[in-house]
This record gives C-alpha cells, sequence and structure tokens, in this order.
C-alpha cells in the first residue's frame, strides 16, 4: 500500500483518486476550493465533476497543499495544463523528501511549446524527485468510474518507474501498459484532441462518417509525422497514446474537444462554447501550440493549420474544409518524413 497524492479534483483526478482507494492505497486529493474539498469529505461526492457518483468513503480531500504535498511519496499531478506551472511552483515550496511524480495531462504549453513533463522538470527540483511517468491513454474518467473496462499507458525513460506506476493503477478495470517513449507518449495525447475538435466541427456540419474517419486517419498522419520529428517513436503512434486516444476523443459523447467542436461546428462562437462547456478543453490552446510546432519544425499539418485558422483568425468552418478538399494532390504515405 502507498501513500499517493492526486493534485487537482476535476473529472480526471477524481476518478483517478478512486482508482487508487479502490486499489488500497491512501489516497489524499487535493482541491483549490474549500468547498469542493468538502464535499469529498463530507457528502463523498464531486458533482460539477462526476454527477451522480457515490466517491469511496475512505477517499480523503484537502484544500491545504502544504498537507497535501507532505501527504504523497506518489504525487499525481491532474490540473490542467494552463495550471501546471503554477501548481508546480507552489508545490516545490513544499517538497522536502524525494518523489515519484505522475502527469495525467494532455497539452502542449503555446509559446515555450514545452511538453509537460519538460516543464515539470525545469519547475521541480531534481534532488526531490525521483522519476517523472507520464499516464495516458483512451479513458474517459465517466467511464472509468463506472468500472466499465479501460486500457493506458504508463511511459518514462525509466522502465522501472514505469512499471511501479503501472502495478500502482492496474486492476480487473484498469489495464496499464508500459512504453519508455516519454515524447511520443505526451505528444500524441496533446495532438489528439486538436483533430478531435476538428472531427466535432465536422459532426457540427453533419458532414457524417466519411469526412470524420478522414478527419482522424489523416490526423493520425500528421500527428506521427510531426511526433517523429520531434524524437517520438512511430509505433508509439499506433498505440493507446496516439491511435487509441484519437478513435476515443473524437467519437465519444464524452469528449469535451469532440463537443466543443461541434458547438463551433453548428456556428456557435469560441468564447461562447468555452463558457458553456465549463470544463477544460485542452486542444484550444494546444492548437496554438501545435501550429507553432509545425512552423518550427517545418512539418505540414494540414488540419491542424486548418483548425488554427477557424479559431484565431475567424475563418468559417465551412471554408476552411473546403480549402482542405482543394489542396494539391499528394500520395497518401508519405513514411513520416
Ligand atoms: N476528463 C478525462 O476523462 C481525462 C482528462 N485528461 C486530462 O487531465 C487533465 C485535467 O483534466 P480534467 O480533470 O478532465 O479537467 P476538469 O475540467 O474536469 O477539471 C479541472 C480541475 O482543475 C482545477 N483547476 C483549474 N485551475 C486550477 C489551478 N490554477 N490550480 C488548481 N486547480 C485548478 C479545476 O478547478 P475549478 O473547478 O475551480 O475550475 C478542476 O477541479 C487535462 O489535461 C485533461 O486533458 C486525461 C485523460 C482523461
Ligand atoms: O483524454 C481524454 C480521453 O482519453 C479526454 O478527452 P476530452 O478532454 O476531450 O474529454
Amino acid at each position: 500500500m502507498k501513500k499517493v497524492t492526486v493534485l487537482g479534483a476535476g473529472s480526471w483526478g477524481t476518478a483517478l483518486a478512486m482508482v487508487l482507494t479502490e486499489n488500497g492505497h491512501e489516497t489524499l486529493i487535493w482541491s483549490h476550493r474549500d468547498d469542493q474539498a468538502k464535499e469529498i469529505n463530507e457528502r463523498h461526492t464531486n458533482e460539477k465533476y462526476l454527477p451522480n457518483i457515490q466517491l469511496p468513503e475512505n477517499l480523503a480531500a484537502t484544500s491545504d497543499l502544504q498537507t497535501a504535498v507532505e501527504h504523497g511519496e506518489i504525487l499525481v499531478f491532474a490540473v490542467p495544463t494552463k495550471a501546471i506551472r503554477e501548481v508546480a511552483g507552489q508545490v516545490m515550496n513544499y517538497l522536502n523528501k524525494k518523489v515519484l511524480i505522475v502527469h495525467v495531462l494532455k497539452g502542449i504549453e503555446p509559446d515555450t511549446l514545452k511538453r509537460i513533463s519538460e516543464i515539470l522538470q525545469e519547475t521541480l527540483d531534481s534532488s526531490v524527485v525521483e522519476d517523472i511517468v507520464v499516464l495516458s491513454g483512451p479513458s474517459h474518467a465517466e467511464e472509468v468510474v463506472l468500472h466499465h473496462p479501460t486500457t493506458i499507458t504508463a511511459a518514462c525513460t525509466n522502465l522501472r518507474s514505469a512499471e511501479k506506476i503501472q502495478d500502482l493503477f492496474m486492476n480487473h478495470y484498469f489495464r496499464v501498459y508500459t512504453n519508455t517513449d516519454v515524447i511520443g507518449v505526451e505528444l500524441g495525447g496533446a495532438l489528439k484532441n486538436v483533430i478531435a475538435l476538428a472531427a466535432g466541427i465536422s459532426d457540427g456540419l453533419n458532414y457524417g462518417d466519411n469526412a470524420k474517419a478522414a478527419l482522424i486517419t489523416r490526423g493520425l498522419a500528421e500527428i506521427a509525422r510531426l511526433g517523429v520529428r520531434m524524437g517520438g517513436n512511430p509505433f508509439t503512434f499506433a498505440g493507446l497514446t496516439g491511435m487509441g486516444d484519437l478513435i476515443v476523443t473524437c467519437t465519444s459523447v464524452h469528449s469535451r474537444n469532440w463537443k466543443a467542436g461541434n458547438m463551433l461546428g453548428k456556428g456557435m462562437k469560441l468564447d461562447e462554447v468555452l463558457e458553456t462547456m465549463g470544463m477544460v478543453v485542452e486542444g484550444v490552446r494546444t492548437t496554438k501550440a501545435a501550429y507553432q510546432l509545425a512552423e518550427k519544425y517545418d512539418v505540414p499539418m494540414p488540419i491542424t493549420t486548418a483548425l488554427y485558422q477557424v479559431l484565431f483568425e475567424g475563418k468559417e468552418p465551412k471554408q476552411a474544409v473546403d480549402e482542405l478538399m482543394h489542396r494539391l494532390k499528394k500520395r497518401e504515405i508519405d513514411y513520416l518524413q
């Protein structure tokens, strides 16, 4: 049994804290809001993020970050990408022992173009970090809390650390694989959100299943093209954290990225969409980062570019699709060059 702290009490942090508690680990979840920590402790619910779900009574919550950091020998970061630098910086103030770090975020920081593990390496002193493991894959919180079969990947350059996290989370409904390709795993998890927004737009325009299959397949081609250029293993993009997560995010009714895209496709404005969602839509900021990465590495990413123009330059979704269809003729297979 391990002492684990989950930092972030949104849908994913809460679902993972549930898995850990059910696996017998002494789990403490940190919320930055007092009322939410109180709700988890007293009513054993988190109605805003996981409505109608009863949490285990022995899952404890706190809004005191020092208590949270001091509790865990393993710290699981589960906040949105836009908050990771700030939260990791605050955590550093209270870290006075070596801990194993896990992060479950699916984003890339715009402008710095850093992956999450790179931000954590920059923010947390190496003297207090045993290793950083990424946990990623096709895994909507809403299904995990119902114990529906889910597969996911723990990735770390040090396989032993990935195996520790595999053992920590694995159970009869939550099957964990390992991978040592941190770059590929982080890029696949972040970039699939961009394509899911595009798939949502396509569905919002009622373009049907052929168009969505095209977006998923050609989306994966451009994710892999950039990912390999940045040092990822091509096979990772065909795995759970690449194709697997891309499929679930483009097709699931639970996906916030797909839902947001769907509203955009139906004509709503981005500000309105984000206000309506009330939960993190990582793909929006990641589209900016992906667009910048495509320029930096000189890699063609036509779907990402079209989405960037829709989100940030006011292009009409219909026109963006039209332009994608009228690009110059191409070969299908480009061998990731
Ligand atoms: N949901 C899912 O199924 C999955 C999500 N992920 C990834 O996990 C990460 C977290 O997403 P998810 O849990 O879904 O997000 P949610 O939108 O469900 O929850 C986000 C949580 O973070 C809190 N938060 C926001 N800003 C801060 C801050 N500055 N400091 C501390 N806490 C903050 C929010 O609090 P408040 O209520 O006050 O806004 C809320 O509790 C994302 O990168 C996502 O892509 C990965 C796999 C599955
Ligand atoms: O990453 C996820 C599922 O694997 C969650 O996707 P959304 O953020 O689009 O809901």
